[in-house]
């Protein structure tokens, strides 16, 4: 017999239970583990121990790590936290640019885009050496007609940590991105920066916002800075705030050519405003410390120029809030009047534009009617809480309780009468400016504005000779000046008075930019041809009013005819209503007429059936009475009988009961 034994099968290899473990927190390890193991001969599971080891160590270090940094943050370190709402956010940012951590860091945000988020902050430096730079490769551009666009690019730290030393102290800028936390967040909110720094006392932090500030304000110290009110946008949850949006090299305030008198009273006037013993005074006297001024006139007349020649003159910030957006209500505007600083220029541009819902008299505007207009047709009232700013809510504003004290308010406008008397009487301005048309002074003062040779500059080709600044004769500044001074005279000598604006004038000498001959030459030409121009313009100006005068008339001339075929409608409605009435209501009469006939004839058949009822009741009544009496004749015979028969008995002896 055959021997038969089981031979010994090999054990089946497969994963210990423990890699089947390890799988689910390290997806791959039991392949890697197997593939080692055939390839190479390493047994995992020898170092099993090893990497849970590792593995622990290393969880626990980053939990204690993240434990130990937040303890430390919390009791060890200053911070300082700035949102991107404040200016101060501008400040930081810029500095920042500015140092070689942000330049040496790996994660970088780089901006060379002007409607990024951080606009303001570009233009800072755009405006200032960024500018200066461009403005040269330009200069060069044009003579070598080269195309040469150049744009630095900025570079901030990207979101995050980011370590550095400042004044040989480490410290840490944390960018902070809030955006996918919550929609709720305000836009400032979304974006934050923190500084920190190691130890209780934030000195340090302090420093670097004071470098940071002086830093920002060396670079515009020869410029105006501009601020637009922006009204913000509920989509964006933005508020209304004040965006910076440019810093203006400082308008010289001779550069704007006004009569000397009113300029030097302009200036004296707010030079005394804003003198600090003036402030006591006010106050003393329980006076509001305001001061406004209404600069009056057509357009380019130098209206806007003077606000910010004041404003640079007076080393102030200025603040151009346009009433005209429709976005301006009356909380917006309130809550960026609110924000103003303490001591600025607020320029109201085109007060009359600003389509203020109503008059404070009660009186309706020509906007006002239009707006009316409007708003009937949407269907909403005219008032206050429609969201438009209104007069009153204006005023309001400019002198209510929460209207900030020591800003210098310019109103400016084209049509002074379309103003308001509320809104110009003393108290709201103080000063009224008129901006005239050019006369002759006007016209040889911006002639001379435009070409008289600045330090450093070219003299300009007042002859019909080619400009050479080596030549003795043209290089002789005061001759120069003088020859200028001359032209200038000629050119103001052909210049109608009181016809054309600064800003058209200036408009023909930049033309001629470098050669006033020739400008002075073309300035009939210009004269013509501007003129013509302002006729066709007026021409076609009359053509729309015309057109929307008709179309207003036709408008109104349809909705005369339609009312009056509503009317004749409505009537012959009521009319039809009164007939129909008066047919049913002779209806109705005639059916009560038949009712009461039907009920009387009714009435009439009754009584005759009762005169019958009656006269058979009688004959009934008779035939009974009849009856009864003859029964009663009947009874009484029968008793006379029977009365006879016991007479007749009795005397015959019997007795009847
Ligand atoms: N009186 C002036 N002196 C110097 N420059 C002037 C004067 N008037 C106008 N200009 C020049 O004309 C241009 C337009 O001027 P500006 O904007 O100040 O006029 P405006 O009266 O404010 O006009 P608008 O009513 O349309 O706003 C500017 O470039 C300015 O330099």
């Amino acid at each position: 017999m055959e021997n038969i034994t089981n031979p010994v099968q090999p054990p089946v290899m497969g994963p210990y239970p423990q890699f089947a473990l390890l799988d689910t927190f390290v997806p791959g390890f039991s392949v890697a583990s197997s593939l080692l193991q055939t390839h190479l001969g390493i047994d995992l599971s020898l170092y099993l121990p090893i990497l849970i080891l590792i593995s622990g160590s290393t969880w626990a270090w980053s939990y204690l790590y993240s434990y130990i940094s937040a303890l430390v943050g919390e009791h060890l370190m200053s911070s300082v936290r700035i949102r991107t709402d404040d200016e101060i956010f501008n400040m930081v940012m810029a500095w920042v640019t500015q140092q070689s951590f942000a330049r040496r860091s790996r994660n970088i945000m780089a901006n060379t885009n002007v409607n990024s988020r951080s606009h303001a902050m570009w233009r800072f430096f755009e405006s200032d050496d960024q500018n200066e730079e461009e403005e040269e490769d330009e200069e060069e551009d044009f003579w070598t007609r080269k195309k040469k666009t150049k744009r630095d690019v900025q570079y901030t730290p990207s979101y995050g940590s980011h370590f550095f030393w400042f004044h040989a102290r480490p410290l840490f800028f944390n960018r902070i991105d809030n955006r996918d936390n919550s929609s709720s967040l305000t836009a400032s909110e979304k974006e934050e920066i923190e500084i920190s720094c190691f130890g209780r006392n934030p000195a340090i932090l302090k420093a670097l916002l004071a470098e940071a500030r002086e830093m920002y304000h060396e670079k515009d110290e020869c410029k105006t800075l501009i601020y637009r009110g922006s009204t913000g946008n509920a989509n964006t949850n933005s508020e209304p705030e004040w965006k910076r949006c440019m810093a203006r090299s400082t308008r010289p305030f001779s550069t704007v050519i006004l009569e000397e008198k009113t300029k030097n009273d302009l200036i004296a006037d707010i030079a005394d405003y804003l003198n600090p013993a003036t402030r006591k005074w006010y106050a003393n006297r329980g006076i509001p410390y305001r001061r406004g001024y209404l600069l009056h006139g057509p357009p380019g007349t130098g209206k806007s120029s003077l606000s910010l020649a004041l404003a640079g003159y007076f080393k102030m910030r200025i603040y151009i809030l346009s009433l005209s957006s429709p976005m301006s209500s009356e909380e917006t505007v309130s809550s960026l009047f609110a924000s103003l600083p303490r001591k600025c220029v607020v320029l109201l541009e085109d007060i009359d534009s600003a389509g203020l819902t109503h008059t404070r008299d009660g009186k309706s505007s020509e906007t006002t009617e239009s707006n009316n207009e409007e708003n009937k047709t949407n269907g909403t009232a005219t008032n206050t809480t429609s969201g438009k700013l209104s007069l009153s809510g204006l005023l309001n504003i400019l002198d209510g309780v929460a209207s900030q004290e020591g800003r210098v308010l310019i109103m400016t406008t084209n049509h002074i009468e379309k103003l308001d008397k509320a809104l110009i009487r003393p108290g709201r301005v103080d000063m009224t400016v008129l901006f005239g048309r050019a006369d002759n002074k006007m016209a040889s003062a911006i002639f001379r504005s435009i070409y008289a040779p600045h330090e450093g500059e070219d003299i300009p080709v007042y002859d019909d000779r080619v400009a050479d600044p080596t030549d003795e004769k043209a290089a002789d500044r005061e001759e120069a000046l003088e020859r200028i001074n001359e032209l200038s005279h000629e050119f103001a000598a052909k210049i109608p008075e009181h016809e054309f604006s600064p800003a058209e004038i200036q408009g023909l000498l930049l033309r001629h930019k470098r050669h006033p001959l020739a400008a002075l030459n073309a300035t009939e030409d210009w004269i013509v041809q501007t003129r013509k121009e302002k006729e066709a313009q007026a021409a076609e100006e009359k053509k729309k009013e015309d057109e929307e005068k008709k179309k207003k008339e036709e408008e109104e001339e349809k909705k005369k005819e339609e009312e009056e075929k509503w009317k004749k409608e409505e009537e012959e409605m009521k009319k039809k209503e009164e007939e129909e009435k008066e047919k049913e209501e002779k209806k109705k009469k005639k059916k009560e007429k038949k009712k009461k006939e039907d009920e009387e004839e009714v009435s009439e058949d009754e009584d005759e059936d009762e005169e019958d009822e009656d006269e058979e009741k009688k004959k009934k009544r008779k035939k009974a009475d009849a009856k009864k009496r003859k029964e009663k004749k009947a009874e009484l015979e029968v008793g006379d009988k029977d009365k006879k028969t016991q007479k007749e008995s009795s005397d015959s002896g019997y007795i009847t009961p």
